[in-house]
């Protein structure tokens, strides 16, 4: 029977042994020692050692691979072992193994007394050495997905063909298609088509109850960026809720910024202004009580509710939960989470079950006998059927949507649905855990990158813009002080209208710098990744990853500002050497279409040198000043 061994400390009866083995230790040495000798003379005198080693010479080198093994055997079994490595029976990495395991083979010598042999591997023949690890290469795990996620409703990412007449969607109220021609849209985007009609659908009972008495599914939408997702959940939301008697608040838009949120609020006024449907939005834009004031108001016998649908950033929405008297989501139907795969990331600001646990008052809440007053929805029977009550729906949207089924699982998503214009299940991980290889960019969307050196990244930057002629430049850098030196550097060179959008900025300001960029007055937007995520200004030609980014999602949203809506645009990053490799390989997996080396000689950015160079010393007094006011 196979036996595992553990070397220790044997107790006084091992005394003798050690006694013996101390002698042998003292035999090899001397050995050694003497072979150390005759080495040195073969140095000496290589000619005449050779030749008097003769064969003998050459043969004793040879075993000197097996001498360096822990074996420490009897010349005998040094020799096996010599043998069988010539005959390559075993690797150099099994080596340790190898060598008790050519002893097995042949058959242990036992010493007088049943001990091993001298110098034969520590442990018995038959037993199994502890720690012995072989080096074997692991098998890749490859992800196994839950069904809706591995065969979602796959849906064109095409916008320019791919289109739907409004009128073939007629699930779509006549007016709302009417308001949808009033603003130019005459066709509904793949992602819309398939979306809308999903939804409307899970309200076709009326938005009080899911078709049939039963909970709808929730939809996970992943559409590139500028696929139209935003109409995607603005218009079957609207008209769900057109049917509302009373104002409650039904729907409820969550996103990640401020400025987000005010986009998708501005949407939605656009479809609601000419119905009595209200919208609020609350992100700390305004004080606090100015909010209040937006979604409740005060009566002789409690609270009236102003808002149906409130678009929120989660931190808010939590301020709002905890601290406005009358604030009520009994009544939720509809949960949005835009940009959702950055929303699970905010999950630990505990968002999402504080929304969850306000929209279910549960047992013994303030109102017991409302008709339909919600609990948390439990397993379905048919006591339960018996007694329909309002469902809490989610809508996910993202272009780049995680597959993770642990980060989804966060959401607690009920028989979930996903809409992907990607190829499910593909790819390796991304470097921030997310599966890759599944994100899909717009078509129009052409991806080049720029070898260069540090020094001369600004240099590049106004290169493409002063003799590329790029009208709209949104560029992102990777920390608030790259771009607030990169804005004053371009500042201070001129000739390009410049700004810079980040968190230095009050949100008032952000707003005001975003308007005039829409508007044509500002050329070149420097920004921070506040700006990377959803924001839609329309005609940015070109987007500049002025700093790699280090995230595949930070590049889709990133290189997504461009090319929306079936527009062309094009997206350069700056990449120095070290960079390159590890970039071209992580957008290879994402899928992008191959991108373009464009490369950018000295000499092109040869004229731009002596301004540059004044530029840079009012840099350098410019942030000196800047220090100084700090430090004041
Ligand atoms: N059916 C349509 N026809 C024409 N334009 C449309 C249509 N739907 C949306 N758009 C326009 O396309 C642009 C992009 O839409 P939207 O912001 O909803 O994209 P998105 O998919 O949410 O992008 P992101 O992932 O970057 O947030 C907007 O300017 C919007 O007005």
């Amino acid at each position: 029977m196979a036996l595992f061994h553990v070397a220790r400390y044997a107790g006084p009866e091992a005394a003798a042994a050690e006694a013996e083995a101390g002698g042998r230790a003292r035999a090899l040495l001397e050995r050694l020692q003497r072979r150390a000798r005759e080495r040195q003379q073969l140095q000496e005198e290589p000619g005449e050692a050779a030749q008097a080693a003769g064969p003998a010479g050459r043969r004793r080198r040879r075993p000197r691979r097996a001498r360096r093994r822990p074996s420490g055997g009897t010349p005998g079994s040094k020799r096996r072992k010599a043998d069988d490595e010539d005959a390559g029976a075993e690797s150099s990495e099994e080596a340790p193994a190898a060598s008790c395991g050519a002893a097995e083979a042949v058959g242990p010598t036992e010493a007088p007394g049943g001990r091993p042999p001298d110098g034969a591997c520590g442990p018995p023949a038959q037993s199994l050495l502890l720690g012995d690890f072989k080096r074997t290469r692991a098998p890749k795990v490859q992800p196994f997905l839950p069904a809706w996620l591995a065969e979602p409703s796959c849906v064109s990412r095409n916008v320019t063909e791919d289109l739907v007449p409004i009128e073939d969607v007629p699930e779509v109220h006549p007016d709302l298609q009417r308001r949808l021609r009033a603003h130019g849209i005459t066709s509904f985007f793949p992602v819309q088509a398939a979306v809308i009609p999903a939804v409307l659908d899970s309200a076709a009972g009326g938005f009080l109850v899911g078709r049939g008495g039963y909970r709808p599914s929730d939809l996970c939408v992943s559409a590139p960026t500028g696929s139209g997702k935003t109409l995607a959940f603005v218009i079957p939301v609207v008209q769900a809720l057109l049917q509302r008697a009373v104002c409650r608040v039904r729907a409820l838009v969550v996103l990640p910024t401020k400025e987000l949120a005010q986009q998708v609020s501005k949407v939605f006024n656009l479809y609601t202004d000419a119905t009595p449907l209200r919208v609020a939005l609350v992100t700390g834009q305004k004080s606090l009580a100015k909010e209040q004031e937006s979604l409740v108001q005060k009566t002789a016998d409690g609270f009236r509710c102003l808002a149906d649908i409130v678009v929120a950033t989660p931190g808010r929405l939590v301020d709002h939960i905890d601290q406005t008297p009358g604030f009520s989501l009994w009544h939720l139907r509809f949960l949005v989470v835009d940009e959702a795969d950055r929303m699970i990331d905010s999950m630990h600001q505990s968002w999402l079950p504080r929304v969850v646990a306000a929209a279910f008052p549960g047992e013994g809440g303030p109102e017991p006998f409302a008709l339909l007053q919600r609990r948390q929805p439990q397993v379905v029977t048919a006591a339960s059927t018996c007694c329909p009550q309002m469902p809490l729906q989610k809508l996910l949207f993202s272009a780049t949507l995680t597959q993770n089924p642990e980060k989804l699982q966060q959401l607690g998503l009920y028989q979930p649905r996903l809409f992907s214009t990607g190829l499910a299940g593909r790819g390796p991980s991304d470097a921030d855990g997310d599966s890759g290889g599944k994100y899909t960019f717009p078509t129009g969307l052409t991806h080049h990158y720029v070898p260069c050196r540090l020094r001369s990244k600004p240099l590049v930057v106004l290169h493409l813009i002063l003799d590329l002629n790029f009208s709209r430049v949104l560029c992102f850098t990777n920390s608030r002080e790259n771009s607030h030196r990169l804005f004053l550097l371009v500042q201070a060179f001129g000739g390009v209208t410049v700004a810079e959008f980040s968190s230095r900025h009050s949100p008032g300001r952000r707003k005001m710098i975003l308007k005039q960029f829409e508007q044509g007055k500002i050329q070149l937007l420097i920004s921070t990744d506040a700006t990377a995520r959803g924001i839609d200004v329309r005609a940015v030609q070109l987007v500049v990853n002025y700093d790699a980014p280090q995230y595949l999602r930070t590049y889709v949203h990133r290189a997504g500002r461009t090319a929306r809506a079936g527009n062309t645009g094009q997206a350069f990053t700056l990449l120095l050497r070290v960079q390159e490799k590890r970039f071209l390989r992580m957008l290879a997996e994402a899928g992008a279409p191959a991108l373009q080396r464009h490369e950018v000689p000295a000499e092109l950015l040869q004229p731009l040198l002596p301004r540059y160079e004044a530029a840079l010393s009012e840099l350098e007094s410019a942030v000196k000043e800047e220090q100084r006011q700090k430090e004041a």
